[in-house]
């Protein structure tokens, strides 16, 4: 579970992030939406203890991110918004690096390589450095990096981007398999049909505030339409 107490973000004078209350549930998917620079990513990063919130508390699994970080940290996996990251090491070196990091044995971690590498099509490119790969590739990699340990809470921010439609299909699926085994995923998006598709509950964030929590069926009912999920997003967005 994910509590936010009235976080907020300033860069100097600028309110990327305003007075944000959120929780987010275990067994559940859930989709944070909004258009570019909302506040997706500085929220995300807040909740991971990437940046440092200018206000409030954040609490992972009833852990402050800011008071207890490593405690907090084992509870999740994170996929940035980048995934270009050690790009002198090869795929395996990487996955390798994480699984020391996470006391992953030997053992579960070829076990684990071995059936995702499989499963995403990317173990004849393991050898490989990172700096060779495409960008869908790297967020191939990044991704197994974060199953590899099998933390209870998945936090992926915009994790479809630059990936093939098997591959966001097996993320997808993924997910659900994740919650319905009683964890949680958090994820950003910009793809609405995935949201619909797949997301219990959605935020809507526009200029750092919330403008709507809940699912769809509230939406609807809030709205008084029944419409898709983009015409209500594209409504919230444009009346601020
Ligand atoms: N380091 C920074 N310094 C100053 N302003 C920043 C910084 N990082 C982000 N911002 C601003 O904060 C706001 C929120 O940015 P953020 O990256 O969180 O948006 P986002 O919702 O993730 O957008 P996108 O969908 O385009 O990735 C934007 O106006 C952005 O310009």
């Amino acid at each position: 579970m994910i509590k936010l107490k009235n976080i907020s973000k300033k860069y100097g004078d600028f309110d990327a992030v305003k007075n944000i209350d959120l929780k987010i549930n275990k067994g559940e998917v859930f989709g944070f939406l909004g258009p570019n620079g909302a506040g997706k990513t500085t929220t995300l990063k807040m909740i991971t203890g990437v940046l440092k919130s200018t206000s409030g508390d954040i609490l992972i699994n009833d852990i402050d991110i800011n008071k207890k970080p490593i405690e907090a940290k084992k509870q999740f996996g994170f996929v940035p918004d980048s995934p270009d990251i050690f790009l002198k090491l090869t795929g395996i070196e990487y996955l390798n690096f994480i699984a020391d990091i996470y006391n992953v044995s030997k053992e579960d971690r070829e076990k684990r390589i071995e059936e995702l590498s499989n499963k995403f099509e990317i173990k004849a490119a393991l050898n490989d450095k990172i700096q060779s790969y495409s960008h869908g590739m790297r967020q191939k990699i990044v991704i197994i990096g974060v199953l590899l340990h099998k933390p209870p809470l998945w936090i992926l921010d915009e994790p479809m981007t630059g990936l093939d439609p098997k591959s966001a299909h097996i993320l997808k699926n993924m997910m659900r398999e994740h919650v319905d085994e009683g964890n949680t995923v958090l994820f950003s998006t910009h793809v609405l049909e995935v949201a619909e598709k797949i997301c219990d509950r959605v935020a809507i964030i526009n200029k750092g505030e919330i403008l709507f929590c809940g699912n769809l069926k509230e939406m609807k009912m809030q709205f008084q339409e029944d419409s898709s999920l983009e015409k209500m997003f594209l409504e919230i967005t444009e009346n601020e």
